[in-house]
């Protein structure tokens, strides 16, 4: 495997106030492969800010090592022991290529959106005229061209974070923090953001770390995904494996809030069809990923094993190419052809969770 572009490991920060200690991160490794979309989720104080700025060291971390484009930027075993830090001009030449947009986009209101990217460019080496195209170039590529002289208040939410993304490619960085770039924002601007967000990954092939506490977010642009909770992460894994498998209670808490799966059983146990499950009837949750989906498996449960499926409700969306569904159905028949039909989706790799009935299975 390439090496990483950024390598944090063993990471600890601990902030000393008067009569209290806060360990905001620890002991945490992430490896982030360049060209990732690396979604960190967590709710609000697990950390997840305090984690991104040890990338650049606006947070220096109490301990551990910070290594970005195989530079090692900082690292130190324990918070007494013999610090390396990388000198303050070359850290300053280096946090150039690492751009980052915030929820309240931290614009200069008194300047123009042109300005507004223009100041990114004062320790530029360009010319002049060439700064004036590279505005004029990025301005395009957020789509902003028509509002160039405006000021931010003259602008939407979603047209500011676009002011904050193009300045913050000014530098032509290959990396792009994101915190919480689209907390403020409503849906659709939300959306249109992602997408430009995944298109300048695709792109120029910019590693994004995006933190948020909108698994929907994550969802809709990340490859991988890293769950924080008091200073750690409690899973880690692709876009897929952790919507496929989540383990800790907490993911699948984020995961509802971006499938509503949840809510469907629950309004779903109301019907009068589950509500009189007969005795020979079960309601199971099917649960699938990948190849599965199209497999006629459900026709298949009647021609072999005498199984009806009433199928009450259906999600299936389309993760990195790849298909992963859920179905809420009513499996009818006799007892022990239940059983064999279920064990026959589990061979096929589709999970079954019995909600309701099945006692005599
Ligand atoms: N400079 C600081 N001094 C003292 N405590 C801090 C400082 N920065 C962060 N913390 C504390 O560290 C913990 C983690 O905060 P952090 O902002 O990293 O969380 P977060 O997951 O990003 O949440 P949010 O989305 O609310 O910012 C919190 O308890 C916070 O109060």
């Amino acid at each position: 495997m390439s090496q990483p572009i950024i390598a944090l490991d063993n990471i600890n920060v601990t902030f000393h106030q008067k009569k209290r200690t806060i360990n905001a991160v620890k002991n945490v490794s992430v490896h982030i492969e360049r060209g990732d979309v690396y979604g960190i989720v967590g709710y609000s104080g697990a950390g997840k800010s305090t984690l991104v700025r040890v990338i650049n060291l606006l947070q220096e971390p109490t301990s551990g090592s910070v290594v970005v484009n195989d530079e090692t930027f900082f690292k130190a075993d324990t918070e007494a022991g013999a610090k390396t830090h990388i000198s303050a001009k070359d850290l300053r030449n280096r946090r150039r290529k690492i751009g980052m947009i915030f929820q309240h986009f931290n614009l200069l209101n008194e300047r123009t959106v042109t300005e507004n990217v223009t100041f990114a460019l004062q320790h530029s080496s360009l010319s002049q005229a060439q700064k004036e195209a590279k505005v004029k170039e990025l301005l395009a590529l957020v789509d902003l061209t028509d509002r160039a002289e405006q000021y931010p208040s003259q602008l939407s939410g979603g047209q500011k974070q676009r002011v904050a993304i193009a300045r913050a490619l000014a530098n032509d960085p290959e990396i792009l923090i994101s915190d919480e770039a689209t907390s403020a924002l409503d849906p659709k601007t939300t959306n249109q953001i992602l997408a430009l967000l995944k298109k300048l990954n695709v792109e120029l092939g910019l590693t994004i770390v995006l933190i948020t506490h909108e698994m929907q977010a994550v969802k809709e642009i990340a490859n991988k995904v890293a769950v924080m909770q008091n200073g750690e992460i409690i899973e880690r894994g692709s876009l897929l494996e952790i919507f496929a498998q989540p383990t800790e209670q907490l993911t699948k808490e984020f995961i509802e809030t971006a499938t509503n799966i949840d809510k469907a059983i629950e309004t779903i146990s109301f019907q009068p069809l589950v509500q009189n499950l007969k005795s020979d009837e079960v309601f199971v949750r099917l649960s699938y990923v990948g190849d599965t989906t199209d497999e006629p498996l459900i026709t298949g449960l009647f021609r072999d094993f005498n199984v009806t499926a009433n199928i009450l409700y259906g999600n299936i969306e389309i993760l990195q190419d790849t298909p992963v569904g859920s179905l809420l159905v009513v499996l009818s028949g006799h007892a022990e052809q239940v059983k064999s039909a279920i064990s026959t989706l589990a061979d096929h790799h589709v999970e079954v969770e019995v909600l309701k009935g099945g006692s005599t299975l």
